[in-house]
């Protein structure tokens, strides 16, 4: 398990899709080579398990702990840091995961806000990330800001006020949406330690000129390697080099939006890129028509 004082994390973090078989059963035996396509061609070295992209929400709190445990076992001495995501909308379910999550050495958690009762206020919230937090004490916690999809509209930089006092374990937030005041004014009331990722892969190059850290995102699987340029670029100050990787894969989702773009589609299309056999999105996503995902996979291509 991570320590207090664990690395802290940096850079590109994939957030991984679930492999499953076509059956639609997890399959586990797709982690091992996944980590490695991450490691070889991406150059991405952290993944966030469970989340949005890994339709978290979609499985069992059994199969997530089969998931969490078989990443972070073929991760070992490989990735840098799995992160597991293990919101719920039951809090025992999220402090179940939680736990398990420590106990097979996960580098640290996330938790979305739940969002079929959702919390009033930031202060309801942040209540509901502390009894998950307590749970694996000393394990980093991360808390996973997407209002898009939770219709949890509270401000981030209000859940975060005075946060360290109920959660002496947190280490930063996940921020994907899309209002960098709401990013900005996070990053301005930060700590050294917190990490402040940011998830909205189209516009990662203006949350960097705002100070994120690094990036958890779905195109990272298949665009890594191009978003680990973008990242170089923008440290060392070549700008217009950084603004022309981001224009590219604006375009590529751009395009890829016009096609209709979900979470379904992307699992396809990271494996046509990929050669890694995924499986079908578990319902109630559906599967997309494969003539779809080859027309977005060849604007991939030509970005790579
Ligand atoms: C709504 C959604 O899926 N957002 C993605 C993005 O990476 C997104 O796919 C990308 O910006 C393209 O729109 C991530 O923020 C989600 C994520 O990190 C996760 O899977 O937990």
């Amino acid at each position: 398990m991570a320590s207090p004082g664990s690395k802290k994390l940096t850079g590109l973090v994939a957030a991984t899709f679930t492999p499953l078989t076509p059956e639609g059963e997890i399959n586990l035996a797709m982690i091992g080579p996944y980590i490695d396509f991450l490691l070889e061609k991406q150059g991405v070295r952290n993944v966030f398990v469970n989340g949005t992209t890994g339709e978290g929400m979609s499985f069992s709190v059994e199969e997530r702990k089969r998931l969490a445990e078989e990443w972070c076992q073929r991760g070992k001495g490989k990735l840098e840091q799995v992160i597991v995501h293990v919101g719920c909308m039951s809090l025992k379910d999220s402090q179940d995961l939680a736990r398990h999550a420590a106990e097979v050495g996960a580098d640290g958690i996330a938790v979305i806000a739940p969002s079929f009762f959702k919390p009033s206020d930031a202060d309801a919230l942040r209540q509901f990330l502390q009894e998950v937090a307590a749970t694996a004490q000393g394990l980093p916690f991360y808390y996973y800001h997407i209002p898009a999809l939770t219709g949890v509209n509270l401000r981030a930089r209000d859940v975060v006020e005075g946060i360290e006092k109920c959660i002496p374990s947190f280490h930063g937030l996940k921020f994907s949406g899309q209002d960098l005041l709401d990013f900005g004014q996070c990053v301005s009331y930060s700590q050294p330690h917190w990490s402040l990722l940011y998830g909205m892969d189209e516009q990662l190059l203006a949350a960097l000129a705002l100070g994120a850290n690094g990036a958890v995102g779905s195109t990272y699987n298949y665009l890594g390697s191009k978003v680990n340029s973008l990242l170089s670029a923008f440290d060392k100050g070549e700008l217009s080099q950084a603004r022309n990787l981001q224009f590219q894969v604006q375009d590529v989702l751009s395009y890829a939006v016009k096609q209709g773009f979900d979470v379904a589609v992307n699992k396809q299309l990271m494996s046509e890129v990929s050669g890694l056999a995924l499986g079908p999105p578990r319902l109630p996503l559906k599967p997309c028509p494969h003539p779809r995902i080859l027309s977005i996979a060849q604007k991939v291509q030509q970005v790579l």
